[in-house]
């Protein structure tokens, strides 16, 4: 039988879903079978959500707390004896009206790469971690539908001076529909003011009818996701002795709220009694209990707090499955007189979005509250800088007036001091990380390692901080910090060698002609290609007074020169005035691409490159101006373009071979073979090309290039430089106006949709005392200062 919310007779109105909205529905109840229980985790949460929406506005609203005056949410299962069974799961918050209940529960898929995940969700096979997707997409009231058939949601918004009269109305929808209905609730108006979920449940769900079971899965996920009670409806026996001549009394219901279902039953006594007991009837009690009764978990003594204690209010609060990295949780009394008690998470993982975003910091992941109660996720103005702007914060104020509005708070001290303690303490456990846990440090900086090199950037009160976590492949070695490798630095040695290339491997640039003498002598040279690496280098400057040196430009100096006996001097200056033709026949052959050609200091096998000047482009930085399609990028940028030297390595056989064909070419006065000419000249053209490849840079027409190329091997092979290739080819086929039958191939599952690693369990931090400023008070033994 329909329960009494289902108006079975009554006309409604019917809406259709977006057909998107009917897809993610059946793609979210197929993909998350196993991780049902969510469901009512969802729901909580989403309780929690409408009543914090009323107290906040209730701030500034009056009479909105009329018509219920107590804030909770209750839980209800019944058994019905011709139906399924049903949960009901109700809330005193802001509730919906008719329009809202309309808008908001039919799901949108306004969000961004939502049309995307349904293709790839459908295509693939795989559904590991999509235990996310619901906190992902919004989803949350969708849960519903992995253990329900049909859902009803009726709801009475909260009165308002534009809502004096509201009305309670209901939704309704089943899991198979394509359509729902929105309609006035037949029973009236019984809820006063909130929102009542009617699951019927399906019929592989009935277990959830069972209190233990209900019990189990709110103490496991759902104790945390309320700061409001909880109350679970629980029944049991209890014997109670009668006074025959009174008459049989009420059975006690402590309910928070009447219930018109909730008469008690009372069964009759099952023994009759011995003579000298008193009698007794057993009676079926039926009783509110509070599932959260403990104090908020921020609020508690950490020593008597778990780590799955820690994890489960994470993955309730932020909606996240996979466990934390770390936490630190500790008080403070911010110097203002605001005292406060903060617990900072590092989530395993970085949202894909992070990047996609823009640079300005916002932290929607932060949880203001006082005195326990809700006020803002947003700091405004103060808001953590975008390096930072993912870590998971609830911080509570003692001493802040309850009913601050926003905008006073924006003014207030305390939310300027939040900012730089919650980056100093994140800072503090990210260093501590680094000193004790080399496996979560790895762990760590693979996901955060660009967010360090950002912050170096971005935050220059903390770049030190944060360049000491940043780490880089080398020509020696992984993972070196700046510190590693100033300490493996070799006598004499004045620079930081580094080589940067954007998006090429470490053994590619490894491979680099820049490097390969500094490596053969025993130099270690940084090798960066993330993204952001030259940007850092170049913010920082230097390191431990050191500073850095791209081995791709000029300045290149290894060191020791001055220890170089008198007869490596004497040999540099004799080889610079043997090889001066071939230098100055270069120059002016390479005057498009290059302002000088020198001798080397630091190619070994390689023939020639082409290094940039101090204030010109190297190939990363070239790179990245072409890309920035500004057709106006003015003088100095063909002034940069240009200033770039080519080296040569007098010890090739080759540069030795053209010394010698430059030597041979005839003076001014004697008669000149121009066709040899003109060939020495092709030479050249290709090993200064070569050398720009080689070293990075594009060539500027690679297809003439190549034509020269070509030239170049005919002759070698004595083969014709003029005759033509054949050139015929076959036609296409006519055009073909059939449309294509073939099925697309596979594509790879979205990335987030793949396992992630299993997290080992993170430390416990001690509490500390810590000031205005965010320094310790009384800074622990164990603590790591910064
Ligand atoms: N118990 C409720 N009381 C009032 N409004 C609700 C309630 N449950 C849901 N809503 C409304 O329906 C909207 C959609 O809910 P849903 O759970 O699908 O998404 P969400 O809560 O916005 O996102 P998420 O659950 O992923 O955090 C909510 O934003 C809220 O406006």
């Amino acid at each position: 039988a329909s329960p009494d919310v289902a108006g079975d007779d009554l006309p409604k109105q019917k809406h259709d879903y977006q057909s998107d909205v009917a897809r993610l529905r059946k793609i979210v109840v197929n993909s998350l079978y196993s991780h049902r229980d969510v469901f009512l985790r969802e729901l909580i949460s989403n309780a929690n959500d409408a009543l914090e929406k009323l107290r906040l506005t209730a701030l500034t609203e009056r009479g909105m707390l009329e018509g219920a005056e107590q804030l909770n949410i209750t839980i209800k299962a019944v058994k019905d004896e011709d139906g399924p069974g049903r949960i009901v799961i109700t809330d005193t918050g802001i509730g919906m009206t008719p329009e809202e209940l309309t808008k908001n529960l039919q799901g949108t898929l306004a969000k961004s790469g939502t049309t995307e995940f349904l293709q790839k969700a459908e295509t693939s096979t795989d559904t590991t971690g999509t235990g996310n997707l619901i906190g992902a997409f919004g989803l949350g009231f969708y849960s519903s539908f992995l253990v329900a058939d049909k859902v009803y949601v009726a709801s009475m918004a909260a009165k308002t001076s534009k809502n004096p009269e509201p009305a309670q109305y209901v939704f309704s929808s089943s899991a198979e529909e394509s359509s729902f209905e929105v309609y006035p609730d037949p029973r009236g108006n019984t809820l006063g003011r909130g929102t009542e979920i009617t699951l019927e449940l399906k019929d592989d769900a009935l277990e959830y009818l069972e209190t233990f079971k209900l019990t189990d899965l709110i103490s496991k996920h759902s104790s945390f996701s309320s700061s409001f009670p909880v109350y679970l409806h629980t029944q049991r026996l209890e014997d109670v002795p009668v006074d025959e001549t009174e008459e049989t009394p009420e059975a006690e219901s402590p309910a928070p709220e009447s219930d018109d279902d909730d008469e008690v039953v009372i069964e009759e006594a099952t023994e009759p009694a011995k003579e000298e007991a008193p009698k007794t009837k057993t009676f079926m009690v039926d009783e509110w209990v509070q599932m959260n009764a403990q104090a908020p978990l921020w609020t508690r003594d950490p020593k008597t707090v778990t780590d799955e204690e820690y994890e489960a209010f994470y993955a309730a609060t932020w909606k996240d499955n996979e466990k934390p990295l770390a936490w630190h949780h500790f008080t403070g009394d911010s110097g203002s007189g605001v005292s406060f008690r903060a617990i900072v998470y590092i989530p395993s993982h970085l949202d894909e979005s992070y990047w996609r975003e823009g640079l300005e910091g916002s932290n929607k992941d932060l949880r203001l509250m006082v005195k326990r109660t809700f006020i803002t996720n947003s700091l405004g103005e103060d808001a953590l800088p975008k390096w930072a702007s993912w870590v998971k914060v609830v911080v509570d104020a003692e001493d802040l007036p309850l009913n601050v509005s926003r905008e006073t708070l924006q003014s207030n001290k305390f939310l300027k001091q939040l900012k730089s303690i919650i980056v100093r303490r994140l800072l503090q456990s990210l260093t501590r990380i680094q000193k004790e846990d080399k496996e979560k440090f790895d762990q760590l900086h693979a996901t955060y390692g660009n967010v360090f090199r950002l912050g170096a950037v971005e935050d220059t009160k903390n770049r030190d901080t944060l360049a000491t976590l940043v780490r880089f492949p080398t020509t020696q070695r992984n993972a070196t910090s700046l510190d590693d490798y100033v300490e493996n630095k070799k006598q004499g040695q004045k620079q930081i060698f580094y080589l940067a290339d954007m998006g090429k491997s470490e053994s590619d640039l490894a491979k680099s002609v820049f490097v390969e003498k500094l490596h053969a002598r025993g130099y270690e040279v940084l090798l960066l290609g993330q993204p952001l690496d030259e940007v850092f280098v170049q913010n920082l400057k230097r390191w431990k007074k050191l500073p850095f040196q791209d081995v791709a430009k000029a300045g290149l100096k290894f060191g020791d020169e001055d220890l170089d006996a008198e007869e490596e001097k004497e040999r540099q200056k004799e080889l610079t005035e043997e090889y001066q033709p071939l230098l100055d026949w270069l120059k002016k052959e390479a005057s498009e691409v290059v302002r000088d050609v020198v001798i080397s200091n630091r190619l070994v096998a390689s023939s020639c490159a082409i290094v940039a000047d101090r204030h010109g482009y190297t190939a990363n930085l070239e790179k990245m101006m072409n890309a920035n399609n500004n057709p106006n990028k003015g003088l100095m940028h063909d002034f940069a373009k240009k200033a770039k030297i080519m080296e040569i390595n007098p010890r090739s056989p080759l540069i030795e071979g053209l010394l010698k064909r430059v030597q041979q070419l005839p003076g001014e006065d004697e008669e000149r073979d121009l066709d040899a000419e003109d060939e020495l000249r092709e030479v050249a053209s290709v090993l200064i090309d070569g050398a720009m490849v080689r070293s990075g840079f594009a060539v500027n027409d690679s297809n003439e290039f190549f034509t020269r190329v070509d030239r170049i091997l005919r002759r070698s092979l004595g083969v014709s430089e003029t005759a033509p290739t054949d050139t015929t080819v076959k036609p296409a086929p006519p055009v073909d106006p059939e449309l294509p039958t073939e099925e697309e191939p596979e594509e790879e599952p979205f990335p987030f949709m793949k396992p992630r690693m299993e997290q080992p369990p993170a430390p416990q931090w001690e509490v500390e005392e810590i000031d205005e400023d965010g320094n310790p008070v009384n800074p622990p033994k164990s603590h790591d200062e910064l």
